[in-house]
């Protein structure tokens, strides 16, 4: 279910100063049709100047947690959080209320998930929205190969925006359901979700899309352990063993992030799993990011970040 920490919207509302180049104007953006619909509903939501918004920087209060979560890539995840404020904010995928947090709440307490994913490991977001976990983990380990996958096609056009703003270059956006793109990420070594189903269903759609023996990890909120409980046999039906629950950032954070993990113990075909390789379609305009091989979204429910390298001075992912 979705987590009531991320608010409304993909996202929740924001704010913002000049999106990169790439981007649009907000005033270009305003009049593109299909657009409009999706915008946040006040208009006064709509209108307001998020040009003026700056979150390339980290709040004092949170910098020197940031500056360790992303290390050398603390700018490339300043410019994520920037896309997430304006363009992000512009097409209704991240809520205005939630600019002040977007650090916090979204960048920081997604990077600190990087810890439990091995070197080079292949990775699927499912319902990755905005980019939340996805593009926080690629931008705070580039050696991870990550697949965005998320069947909202407005989700997906600023995905992969995002990816090839950032240059993220092990990224891939597929649009599509979990459940419609089995043959097309392979086996992950790690299934990630924020916010996007309750777990019987998230271990339905997300260990088929794990190797055996590879994991899901579910970024939950403190409910987790009731959830667990409730769904323990339905995720042992699945193909999944006993879900644990990993605390991310002790030290770092408080409260550290709940991630609820589950290994995949073996290979149970579910639902429309079964029609394996249905479905699912790249993300339209490929970019660097949607060509490259890989594994691996913020809506106004929940969110996340990364950095710009440029058109001419793209940094790799
Ligand atoms: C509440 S949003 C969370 C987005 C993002 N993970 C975050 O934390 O900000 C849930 C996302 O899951 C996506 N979604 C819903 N059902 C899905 C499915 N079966 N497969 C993949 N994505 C799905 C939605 O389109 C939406 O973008």
């Amino acid at each position: 279910m979705t987590d009531p920490r991320f608010g409304a919207g993909d996202l929740g509302p924001g704010v913002a100063t000049p999106g990169p180049s790439s981007f649009p104007a907000p005033s270009s953006y305003a009049d593109r049709p299909g657009l409009a619909q999706n915008a946040p509903s006040s208009s006064a939501e709509a209108s307001r100047d998020v040009s003026a918004v700056d979150v390339l920087r980290p709040p004092a209060e949170i910098a020197d947690v940031a500056a360790r979560v992303f290390g050398d890539r603390l700018a490339l995840a300043g410019e994520f959080a920037q896309l997430l404020a304006t363009e992000g904010v512009l097409r209704g995928l991240v809520g205005p209320r939630e600019t002040p947090r977007i650090w916090e709440r979204h960048l920081v307490n997604c990077a600190v998930m990087a810890e439990l994913f091995p070197i080079g490991a292949s990775v699927v977001d499912v319902g990755s929205g905005a980019g939340l976990p996805g593009i926080v983990l690629a931008v705070a380990r580039p050696d991870l190969g990550i697949t965005l996958v998320e069947p909202l096609a407005r989700r997906t056009a600023f995905l992969t925006e995002v990816v090839d703003e950032l240059g993220l270059d092990r990224v891939t956006v597929l649009r599509g359901r979990a459940e419609e793109v089995l043959g097309q990420v392979g086996e992950a070594d790690v299934v990630t979700a924020r916010a996007v189903a309750a777990l019987d269903k998230l271990a339905g759609w997300c260990l088929p899309l794990a190797r055996v023996g590879g994991r899901l990890l579910a970024l939950k909120g403190a409910s987790a352990e009731e959830e667990i409980e409730e769904n323990r046999i339905a995720v042992e039906r699945l193909g999944g063993g006993v879900p644990e629950i990993r605390l991310c950032g002790a030290g770092l954070i408080d409260p550290p992030a709940t991630v609820v993990e589950i290994v995949k113990e073996r290979d149970v075909l579910v639902g429309r799993a079964r029609a394996a390789g249905s479905g699912g379609r790249r993300a339209g305009g490929a970019t660097g990011a949607g060509r490259a091989a890989g594994s691996g979204g913020a809506g106004r429910s929940a969110g996340s970040g990364g950095g710009r390298g440029g058109r001419g001075n793209r940094r790799r992912g």
